[in-house]
């Protein structure tokens, strides 16, 4: 993109005005079944992909996220497993996993009912639509209409899976097998999740159920992402910079590719993968193992060609249950972060605008 053309694009008083004023109209639009005005997402330069990722784009077909085959995880090759997805953690916080346990039908029909339900028509989705981002089930675009400035390009459902009957009600009634099918998604990543949670306990020295003890027992959330085809890629992005706010994160994504990880000053893109899930570690577990493991930045670009899914799913810890730095892990040291409740900390990683690290990095004790 030539200079003059992203001096054209820079967002101005009078242009954030003009915005401003899309902005009120969008919920309404909607409604009415128009999803999206181009102008509404037009981010500023330093948010837009392709300035970010020109350092990547030139080593991107080399460096990779790690990809770990978990076949040994509970046989004889365990320790070695283990030991490698410590190495994972520290460097990255970010890896895939193949043999990983979850059958494929159960990952297939996943993707079908979850493609079935963005594909409903705007209005029988628009059921389930809120902005109050402390609703449990709902059917949300961008982030919040009502908090970002500029909208991203992407819906989304939310569906907290713990406990299931609590929940399991309010999910989409729509398609007709997502209950049933969302079911058996859920049980088969809790599964994964208790066993990866073990492995990083064990990688950390601790006691194996450790972290699942604070992470892995209480809340499950599932976040299918859609991300349309979008004309004018290189202005927006699917969903900004952050870093996960719970436990750790095991997502599921078609063959599109989109995601971006932040690893040492590069965006990486992720390679999609058959079948395989990524995995990566939240804010929570960088607290809790006092910055040993830390929560990585990533962020989901879009595409002119092609619609992209990701699903989501969040291990994170009960609302009640307070957050600190494991004391087996500080070896001596002082903590580095302050205790904190989790419902709190979720409330206000929520009420704030996606913000890269902002929110784990307010809980830092100085010196
Ligand atoms: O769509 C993706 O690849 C990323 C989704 C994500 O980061 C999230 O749901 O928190
Ligand atoms: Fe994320």
């Amino acid at each position: 993109m030539g200079s003059s053309e992203e001096e054209e694009l820079t967002f101005g008083e009078a242009e954030m005005n003009v915005f401003k004023q899309n902005l009120k109209g969008v919920k309404a639009l909607m409604e009415s079944g128009i999803t999206r005005i181009p102008n509404a997402y037009v981010k500023p330069l330093d948010e837009r992909p392709t300035k970010l990722s020109a350092a990547a784009a030139a080593d991107g077909n080399k460096i990779e996220i790690p990809v770990i085959d978990l076949a040994d995880l509970d046989g004889d090759g365990q320790d070695q497993v283990v030991k490698t997805i410590g190495e994972a953690c520290e460097k990255w916080g970010f890896f895939q996993v193949i043999n990983h346990g979850v059958p494929t039908s159960v990952i297939h029909s996943m993707m079908q009912v979850c493609q079935e339900f963005f594909d409903l028509p705007t209005e029988e989705k628009m059921e389930l639509y809120s902005d109050d981002t402390l609703k449990p089930v709902r059917f949300g675009t961008s982030y919040s209409l009502s908090k970002d400035t500029v909208l991203e390009w992407r819906d989304y459902l939310r569906c907290p899976c713990r406990p299931l009957s609590d929940f399991i009600h309010l999910w989409p009634a729509k398609p007709s097998t997502f209950r049933e099918v969302t079911m058996e998604y859920s049980k088969e990543i809790a599964a994964l999740a208790k066993r990866l949670c073990y492995a990083l306990s064990e990688s950390l020295g601790l006691e194996s159920e450790c972290l699942y003890e604070v992470i892995g027992k209480h809340q499950q959330i599932l976040m299918p992402n859609h991300y349309p085809a979008c004309p004018n890629p290189d202005l927006t992005i699917g969903l900004s910079a952050h870093s996960d706010a719970g436990g750790i994160t095991i997502l599921l994504q078609d063959h599109v590719g989109g995601l971006e990880v932040f690893n040492e000053g590069q965006w990486i893109a992720v390679k999609p993968l058959p079948d395989a899930f990524v995995v990566n570690l939240a804010d929570q577990t960088q607290i809790l193992t006092n910055g040993k493991y830390k929560s990585v930045e990533h962020r989901a670009t879009v595409n002119a060609q092609r619609a992209r899914i990701s699903i989501s799913t969040f291990f994170q810890p009960a609302a009640d249950a307070k957050i600190a730095p494991i004391p087996e892990l500080l070896g001596g040291q002082p903590p580095m972060y302050r205790e904190s409740l989790f419902g709190v900390y979720l409330r206000d990683f929520f009420t704030n605008r996606l913000n890269r690290k902002s929110a784990v990095d307010s809980l830092k004790l100085s010196g």
